[in-house]
């Protein structure tokens, strides 16, 4: 890759691997997301989507392959790359004892932000995405919602070049899910870049200009939306990549009459 290449990509994946056990969670995967694109990450339940991208932004060590963020290496030069990222893990972990405010400024001051700053930001995100009652609440007495919310916030607080959200959306009220719409949309207008993964094929038409169609681990299908849904529906096309028979047993005893 040239080093131009290497600037409009925001990030990069080569050869990624992951096995567990038995189980090859993660073949190979290749994948180039430009930057200032607005990137979904689509497949059936198990293709391998978390597995990936806790190997993109540093969670978890590959077995084999290579990531870069903007054109440098992740797993050798990591106090390089990290800061350009800004991450929602799946299932995010987290100090449950800390009130919501107590975490946003957690994170601020761990990415080695000054201490003003770090509360003033705070504070916009905690109005930005309607966390007012949870600035004072514990994580621990936290709806999966409001979780969502403040593991966003957390991502979000030292502006990152790249974000990346492993389903965004899940257990959001609409009207949060607005604001973190608006939120994602300005910060890729204005340059950045979004990577995330959803269930929600009409979300990821509706937000995302390119996708990739992860099953069993590889790449299936990535591209722009319009090129990789070729005329159809996004649903339409990822049940055609991914094969969608399942078993329709009919489940005589749940009958009522
Ligand atoms: N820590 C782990 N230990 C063992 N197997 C794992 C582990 N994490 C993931 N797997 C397996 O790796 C495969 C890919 O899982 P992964 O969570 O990456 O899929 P996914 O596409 O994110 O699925 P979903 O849409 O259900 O969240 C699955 O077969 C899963 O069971």
């Amino acid at each position: 890759m040239t080093g131009t290449d290497a600037r409009a990509t925001a990030l990069s994946l080569r050869g990624l691997t992951k096995r567990f056990g038995a189980t090859l969670a993660v073949d190979g995967i290749d994948l180039d997301i430009p930057t200032h694109t607005f990137y979904g990450v689509v497949g059936p339940n198990g293709a391998g989507k978390t597995t990936t991208l806790s190997m993109a932004t540093g969670l978890l060590e590959p077995d084999a392959g290579a990531v870069s963020v903007h054109g440098i290496d992740l797993w050798s030069r990591p106090d390089e790359a990290k800061p350009m990222i800004g991450v929602l893990p799946d299932g995010l972990h987290t100090f449950d004892r800390l009130t919501g405010a107590e975490l946003i400024s957690y994170a601020g001051l761990l990415r080695g932000m000054p201490r003003d700053v770090v509360r003033e930001r705070r504070d916009d995100l905690l109005a930005a995405l309607d966390l007012g009652s949870a600035g004072s609440t514990l994580v621990t007495d936290f709806s999966a919602g409001m979780t969502k919310k403040i593991g966003l916030a957390c991502a979000l607080v030292h502006a990152p070049r790249v974000l990346v959200l492993d389903e965004p959306f899940e257990a959001v009220d609409p009207v949060s899910a607005g604001a973190i719409r608006r939120i994602l949309r300005a910060f890729v207008d204005t340059g950045g870049t979004v990577v995330l993964s959803s269930h929600v094929m009409a979300l990821v038409e509706r937000l995302c200009d390119h996708v990739a169609v992860v099953g069993g681990g590889r790449i299936l299908a990535a591209g722009t939306v319009d090129d990789v849904r070729g005329g159809m529906d996004l649903e339409e096309r990822f049940v055609g990549l991914v094969g969608g028979e399942t078993d329709a047993r009919d489940l005589t005893w749940l009958r009522q009459s």
